[in-house]
């Protein structure tokens, strides 16, 4: 028994009236919400379990004057919708068959009962929500103590039963694992194949939260290893681990929040063609895609001249393949691309005719002002003349 320290979340008033309306011992907060209030970090959802069976939850919540959505029925889940945001509340359950991917479940009634079926020690914590008291029924305040993940029984099981826990293993290890499990590490291992039976978006999702967290290169090295990036991430070798490193390295220096795709980024060969096909085969959506192949097309020149680069290929592809050549930041502090001052009427007015030879003027002149640090405009006007000076007189005028 242990107990769980008052959070913010804890004292709201929505959890209260939903506690009141399912009576305080027909209610445990559950998983993530308690798992890092007690490592002290900030919780993102708040799930419940209970005894009661989804139709009574429902009745019970509708008097009571809570909103209630059926957001998972076949897995006994709905979700309560409160002044402070939604809360899932799972009716306590086991699961009867699993395929890896999808389960079916028969309810329970026993809190240890539902607990079996999760995926670690220190996901399987329950708090009272008036006393505030723990349930740890596999030893997960001690884990969590250890900063251990540890699979709830037998490893490979609770992988069978759902693939991508082989992921999630990676991503708490990742976030404050700090003893390794030699057992989850030989499951993960061993089983490293079944993650291509499950959906690329949600492998897609896992990664992705595994890239966006502070450090996660130790974890994507051992993944790497151990035979599990290569099913999901074939295109990632040894220099990639490198070139992870070196640009998480550049993110703290410059101070910059980290990016997922970025970091994939860092994980591929420097080619827009890669970076497409790893896209799509991730079903990454359209936003994601344009920035992995647009720092995916990353070159050393890149670092020469930042603010040429954020000109051409906007302000996040500078960034981004910025921060993957190693550069610093700071010459795109405080600056926003200026706009181009010259306009085709004034090329016109000094005798060209309207058409694509003004286009190509426009055009040689803007590289040129963007390759010498966009100077002012007296600049512009000697590098008109001096293009105006080189035309060839047009045979159709
Ligand atoms: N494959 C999974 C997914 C989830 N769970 C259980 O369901 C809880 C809630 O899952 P989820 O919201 O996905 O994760 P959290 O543990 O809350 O962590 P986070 O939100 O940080 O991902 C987990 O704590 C765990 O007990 C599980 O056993 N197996």
């Amino acid at each position: 028994m242990g107990q769980l320290p008052q959070a913010d979340w804890t004292k709201r008033e929505g959890l209260k009236q939903l506690t009141a309306a399912l009576g305080p011992d027909n209610l445990r907060w559950v998983g993530g919400a308690v798992r890092d209030t007690l490592l002290g970090v900030p919780v993102k959802d708040i799930d419940g379990a209970t005894p009661l069976l989804p139709d009574e939850v429902m009745t019970r919540c509708k008097e009571a004057g809570i909103r209630i959505v059926p957001t998972g029925l076949e897995h006994g889940t709905l979700t309560a919708v409160l002044s402070e945001g939604p809360v899932e509340i799972t009716t306590l359950r086991r699961d009867v068959s699993t395929d890896g991917r999808r389960a079916t479940v028969t309810f329970a009634t026993e809190w240890q009962e539902d607990a079996s079926r999760r995926d670690f020690t220190i996901n399987a914590l329950y708090t009272h929500p008036e006393t505030l008291e723990v349930s740890d029924y596999f030893g997960g305040l001690e884990d969590l103590e250890a900063r251990t993940v540890r699979f709830i029984g037998d490893a490979r099981e609770r992988i069978r039963e759902d693939h991508l826990r082989i992921l999630r293993y990676y991503r708490f290890q990742a976030r404050f694992g700090a003893e390794l499990d030699e057992e989850a590490e030989e499951a993960c291992t061993e089983l490293a194949g079944t993650l291509k039976g499950l959906s690329r978006e949600r492998i897609a999702m896992e990664l992705l939260n595994l890239l966006g967290l502070p450090d996660p290169t130790a974890t994507i090295a051992r993944m790497r290893e151990r035979g599990v990036l290569p099913v999901i991430l074939p295109e990632a070798q040894a220099c990639h681990i490198r070139a992870l490193e070196s640009l998480i390295e550049a993110e703290q220096r410059n101070n910059v929040e980290p990016s997922s795709i970025r970091r994939l980024a860092a994980l591929l060969p420097p080619s827009p063609e890669v970076a497409v096909g790893v896209a799509a085969r991730l079903r990454l959506s359209r936003a994601q895609r344009g920035q992995l192949s647009s720092a995916a097309s990353r070159v050393a020149e890149d670092a020469r001249n930042p603010r040429l680069l954020a000109y051409s290929e906007g302000m996040q592809s500078a960034e981004d393949r910025l921060l993957l050549a190693g550069a610093d930041l700071a010459p795109l502090a405080n600056w926003t691309p200026p706009q181009f001052p010259l306009r085709g009427g004034q090329i016109v007015a000094r005798g060209v005719k309207a058409g694509p030879q003004v286009a190509q003027i426009m055009q040689t002149i803007e590289r040129k002002w963007a390759e010498e640090g966009f100077p002012n405009k007296a600049r512009i006007e000697e590098l008109l003349s001096s293009e105006l000076a080189n035309l060839k007189p047009d045979p159709s005028a």
